[in-house]
């Protein structure tokens, strides 16, 4: 079975999920993208919704594709969000941010009940940190925090790219991340760091594909 395939079924297992009057967040990447087209079919067909999109890529695509979106500040809560994932461990620890959306991406899945984390099987890993972790500062910080990083000895690279919000991201590769809550707190305490890419305590359910099935980690 293909990766195109594996997302896709994730995909479709998720957006079943979804019911009429929902507030639904809308992942950013090439596994989300799945989810926003299947959306797009289902409203077509008469499901209403308002969508909350987590980068602007994201709310361009729903747009052209008719799903309504409304401002994140004008809902109280999002009932489901469907959202890819970059690395993810069974415990739904994930790396997430390789699109560069992960600040849109972590305030929307902090305002969801159900946040539905959609992936191909490539994606599960027994440890974080094969994929590089991305860290949103301020650019004015950019250099402090670059300072900080080689101070802990960390290999750690501006990405040449402006998040949504203005900012930078420092890729930074750790190999092997072996307590990724210690490490998230460490991390939130730098100065001029916004977020970072670890996703802990934030999904709901993880629909993975796998052949031809879709694996649920709950
Ligand atoms: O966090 C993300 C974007 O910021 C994406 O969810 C993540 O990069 C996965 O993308 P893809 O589905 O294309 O592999």
């Amino acid at each position: 079975m293909n990766k195109e395939k594996e997302k896709e079924n994730a995909a479709l297992a998720a957006v079943a999920f979804i019911e009429d009057h929902m507030v639904v967040g809308l992942g950013t990447g090439s596994t989300a993208y799945y989810a926003i087209t299947a959306i797009a079919e289902r409203v077509k067909k008469g499901l209403q919704i308002k969508a909350v999109p987590t980068s602007e890529q994201t709310a361009t695509l729903a747009l052209s594709l008719g799903i309504p979106l409304t401002d994140i500040n004008a809902v109280d809560v999002i009932d489901i969000t469907i959202d890819g994932a970059d690395e993810f461990t069974k415990e739904k620890y994930m790396i997430k941010g390789g699109g560069g959306a992960l600040l849109r991406e972590k305030i929307v899945a902090a305002k969801t009940k159900r946040e539905f984390i959609i992936a191909d099987a490539s994606k599960l890993v027994d440890h974080l940190g094969k994929f590089k972790l991305p860290i949103e500062v301020i650019p004015f910080a950019r250099g402090y925090v670059m300072e900080e990083l080689r101070k802990l000895q960390l290999k750690a690279a501006v990405r040449p790219f402006i998040t949504d919000e203005g900012n930078n991201i420092i890729d930074v590769t750790y190999g092997k991340i072996e307590d990724p809550i210690a490490l998230s707190a460490q991390l939130n305490e730098i100065i001029g760091v916004v977020t970072h890419g670890l996703f802990i305590n934030l999904a709901f359910n993880i629909l993975m594909g796998e052949g031809d099935q879709v694996k649920v980690f709950s």
